[in-house]
């Protein structure tokens, strides 16, 4: 996959840029707050539709307008593809080729990308919600039925947790709970069973990489620690529905799911010291980028988000290492001084200063 060109109108603090990338790694330089992140998080809507800093699409369009458009131009197994995010104050449209989809769904997966962000170093420690975006995240680029399944999902739950509170004061409505329970089952078991294939199939390549970071010192094994599996759902839901019932929220189910990470066999959440949770980290999403990669057939685009200057040179070194040659790669940073790499030698690079760019 190789992404040749992106256009920005009137979106964050870029009001008109169109640029060509040639080369394989790009690097955005520029000091805080000039619009790096910005370039990245353009590319990241045109492969999710969505930021990944904000849920309030509003905030991408530039201050005092009215509409932002994101486009690039990007070829997938030989084939040219074009596509657009427009945003406005009401809504966002989304184009493949100049045709609008109605659905989100058709749209996301054209363009495939890894994001590797400071925040990203929070996965082991920080809330569950990070843990289980991580693995929506790279589902949702693979599978469209599992974007379907947890909009559905997402819905029914949000629904049932209505009907929960609404029973205190309507007794009756307490029998259509049974319908909503058929319907939170047939999603989440499906998203449960993907999760879990996902985690197996994410731990080989971890356990692998993490092995290699630590000269085989630590070894990384990964537990999905799903609120039910997928064949105890309906008991579990039945179990819970008491609890579920007082205090109007669904207690079991996928939303609730948690991810373990165990090295030498203690949970490094609770007892790793922030060096480990940081090694884990990268394992994890470098476990990712691997996981793509066999599942798409091709490469998937790498955006680091200033990471390298939160890494110390070795893992700095195994992160550079892995991007290779044939991984296309954009990251951005304030200072590429202090990055000891070869890499360095065969990257471009783009000067970012208030909204503009300038290659070189
Ligand atoms: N909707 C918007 N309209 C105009 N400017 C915006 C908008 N949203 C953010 N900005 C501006 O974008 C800039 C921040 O850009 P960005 O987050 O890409 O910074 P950065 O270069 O990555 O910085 P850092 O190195 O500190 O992370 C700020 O100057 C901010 O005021």
């Amino acid at each position: 996959m190789r992404l040749h060109h992106l256009s920005l109108e009137n979106y964050r603090n870029y009001k008109d840029l169109s640029i060509s990338f040639t080369g394989n790694i790009h690097f955005f330089i520029g000091d805080n707050a000039q619009g790096k992140t910005n370039l990245l998080e353009a590319i990241y809507l045109l492969a999710l539709t969505k930021s990944h800093r904000t849920n309030k699409d509003r905030e991408l369009i530039m201050w005092n307008k009215d509409q932002a458009k994101v486009r690039c131009e990007l070829t997938l197994f030989k084939r040219n593809i074009e596509l657009e995010v427009e945003i406005d104050q009401q809504k966002k449209r989304v184009l493949i080729n100049k045709i609008e989809k109605s659905k989100f769904s058709e749209f996301v997966g054209n363009l495939k990308v890894v994001l590797f962000a400071p925040e990203d170093l929070q996965l082991i420690k920080g809330s569950p919600f990070l843990r289980r975006r991580f693995m929506d995240r790279a589902l949702g680029q693979l599978r469209l039925k599992y974007v379907n399944d947890l909009a559905m999902y997402q819905k029914v739950v949000q629904q049932r947790n209505q009907l929960l509170k609404d029973t205190h004061r309507k007794k009756s409505l307490l029998q259509t709970l049974d319908l909503w329970d058929m319907q939170l089952i047939e999603y989440g078991t499906a998203i449960i069973n993907i999760r879990e294939q996902f985690i197996k199939d994410i731990e080989k390549y971890a356990e692998n990489i993490h092995n290699e970071i630590t000269d085989g010192k630590e070894q990384l094994k990964l537990i999905y620690d799903a609120s039910c599996l997928a064949g105890k759902f309906q008991e579990k839901l039945e179990k819970s529905r008491d609890k579920d019932l007082q205090f109007g929220t669904t207690n079991i189910g996928p939303h609730r799911d948690e991810l373990q990470f165990i090295v030498n066999n203690k949970d490094i959440k609770i007892y790793g010291s922030q060096g480990q949770q940081r090694t884990v980290a990268l394992s994890i999403k470098l476990a990712e980028l691997e996981y793509m990669k066999q599942q798409m057939g091709d490469m998937p685009i790498l955006l680091l988000d200033d990471v390298l200057s939160e890494l110390d040179l070795k893992r700095q070194k195994k992160l550079l290492d892995t991007i290779g040659e044939d991984i296309q790669t954009f990251v951005t940073t304030t200072d590429v001084d202090g990055i000891k790499h070869n890499i360095i030698k065969k990257s471009d690079f783009f000067h970012i200063k208030d909204g503009n760019l300038i290659k070189g």
